[in-house]
């Protein structure tokens, strides 16, 4: 079987390498990405990986694997910040408190797609105005949900996490290797 990485970003290549697998091909969907009104989080990352693997060609040796990641603080979602002004006000909501990333994965074969979605609570500490400014100057929130980077400097603004730490970083480990594998993908040989 060929498998296809429905997703641009090079987080969740690398995290898929960490199995062993190398995709055959990537092709990064283009999907709205806009919540609808009142929409629940984890609602909201379900549809958006199904609608990434809806939007993906599969033929029919292929497998292909979609992921969303996004950030929630109570019933907000926290997508990725269009500017340095919106990163800022992101990292000033989670400081000191917790929040939810909440990462959904589809797998689509010709018979259909499956979709898995694995919430991990994380804690952020209390920021100063100068952790904001100087982690705002890195440049590493760009293009990440809630706009921070669990892998990067704002390493150091994260004490406690519970749940899956690749999930935060873009791709469930375990439940992707469970879901590509019961969906026909041999991963051990
Ligand atoms: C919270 C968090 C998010 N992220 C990233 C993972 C995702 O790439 C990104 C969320 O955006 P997504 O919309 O999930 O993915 P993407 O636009 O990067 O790629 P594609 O839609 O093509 O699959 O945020 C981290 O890298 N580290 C973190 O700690």
């Amino acid at each position: 079987m060929r498998l296809v990485l429905g997703s641009g970003s090079p987080r969740r290549l690398e995290l898929l390498a960490q199995l062993g697998l190398t995709p055959d091909v990537v092709r990064a969907p283009d999907i709205n990405e806009d919540p609808v009104d009142a929409e629940k989080p984890r609602d909201y990352v379900r549809r958006m990986a199904r609608e990434k693997a809806l939007a993906s060609e599969c033929g029919a040796d292929e497998i292909v694997l979609c992921a969303d990641t996004t950030v929630a603080v109570g019933r907000r979602i926290l997508g990725k910040p269009v500017d340095a002004t919106e990163a800022e006000a992101f990292l000033r909501l989670m400081s000191g408190r917790r929040h939810k990333v909440i990462t959904a994965i589809a797998v689509k074969i010709q018979s259909g797609v499956r979709v898995k979605d694995v919430v991990t609570d994380v804690k952020m500490k209390r920021l100063s105005d100068a952790e904001i400014a100087g982690y705002l100057a890195t440049d590493d929130w760009r293009g990440k949900a809630g706009g921070y980077a669990i892998q990067g400097p704002a390493s150091a603004f994260i004490p406690w996490i519970s749940g899956s730490y690749s999930a935060v970083v873009g791709l469930p480990l375990a439940e992707t290797a469970n879901l590509l594998q019961s969906s026909g993908l041999e991963i051990w040989t």
